[in-house]
């Protein structure tokens, strides 16, 4: 498949199986995911969905089974250790939810941020610096880690992902251990990192209030790719603001693919259909409608509907001429 030059991250038939021993466990069935250059997106799903497990292969701490996995030049499935070792350290940063595995409790926090280009062999004070004022940490930069409160040593674990001035930071529930507030704060660096440095972020979560943060939001469900949300341009927004009132409660995401609504009226919703023109359908229609392992399917020329074989009534997947239609091969 043609890879668009502007992609970051493209996997394809992604497969994760990992084997303890007599067991297996598929972590990810053939996931699709591409990500642009300059994006900042989440991932949501479930426990156990693969979030993690997707995270670990493009930050290069883990290797596919099969299937595709790109991150810019670097193709994961075939690199060497010496080249996993450099697409690690010159392309992609990490910030976990646990920052124990980032910092140095008794190192300051400047010195913290100037340890991973130490080990590089070429220590910048002033980049370490700037970087800790991006992330409004100037004041503190010469405290121990153990000075600081939980929001900031997250706040000094972004800035050492940034050290190595990474394309791409993939950040793992970056929000799960402080208070909202912090959250939010968090967000608003990431926001600031992404527009100013151009820097791709890719941020795996359960918390839905990110996504009203970020352009785009693709959730997982039993490693795969189900649902994704994509942010409104600004004149679909006015049209919506003015007429689409209180939706913005969201939907059934923590269930699985989110079904009929998503983030309310800021971003749109739609199924992710793969190149065998499989779908998901949420399992809230499928519940909805009593769906078990057949379903009727008929186009009208203009949408799918889906129903169940007793001829109870169906759904319509698609309409408006967007997606489905045609797509025949649901599952
Ligand atoms: N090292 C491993 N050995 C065996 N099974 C694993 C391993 N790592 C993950 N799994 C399994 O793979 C599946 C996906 O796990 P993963 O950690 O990617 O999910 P997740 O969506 O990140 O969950 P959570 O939100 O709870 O972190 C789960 O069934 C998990 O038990």
């Amino acid at each position: 498949m043609e890879v668009s030059e502007t992609a970051m991250i493209h996997c394809e038939g992604l497969v994760k199986i990992f084997k303890t021993d007599d067991i297996e466990v598929v972590a990810l069935q053939g996931l699709n995911l591409t990500v642009a250059q300059g994006e900042m997106m989440a991932i949501i799903g479930n426990s156990g969905s693969g979030k993690s497990t997707l995270l670990n292969i493009l930050g290069g701490l883990d290797l596919p089974s099969a299937g595709t996995a790109t991150v810019g030049e670097w193709n994961l499935l075939k690199m060497t250790k010496e080249k996993l070792i450099e697409y690690k350290r010159r392309t992609v940063g990490f910030i976990w939810q646990n920052n124990g595995r980032n910092l140095v409790p008794y190192l300051t926090a400047l010195q913290n941020v100037e340890l991973p280009m130490l080990i590089q062999g070429k220590a910048d004070r002033t980049y370490a610096k700037q970087l800790l004022t991006a992330v409004g940490l100037e004041h503190r930069m010469k405290n121990r880690l153990t000075q600081l409160s939980g929001g900031e040593q997250q706040r000094v674990a972004i800035a050492i992902a940034l050290a190595g001035r990474p394309q791409l930071v993939l950040a793992d529930e970056p929000t799960g251990s402080v208070d909202s507030a912090t959250g939010e704060q968090i967000m608003a660096i990431f926001r600031r990192l992404n527009r100013e440095m151009g820097v791709t972020i890719v941020i795996v979560t359960h918390d839905l209030s990110i996504a009203d943060k970020v352009d785009r939001v693709v959730a997982i469900r039993d490693g795969l790719t189900s649902t994704e949300w994509v942010k409104r341009n600004e004149d679909a927004l006015l049209a919506s603001d003015g007429t689409d009132s209180g939706a913005d409660a969201g939907v059934g995401v923590g269930a699985g693919a989110g079904a009929g609504g998503g983030f309310g009226s800021r971003h749109e919703q739609f199924a992710v259909i793969d190149r065998s023109h499989r779908l998901q359908i949420p399992k809230e229609y499928v519940e909805a409608l009593g769906l078990s392992d057949k379903a009727v399917i008929e186009f009208d020329g203009d949408s799918v509907r889906i129903r169940p074989p007793a001829g109870a009534a169906g759904i319509s997947v698609g309409g408006e001429g967007s997606h489905g239609a045609g797509s025949g091969n649901s599952e």
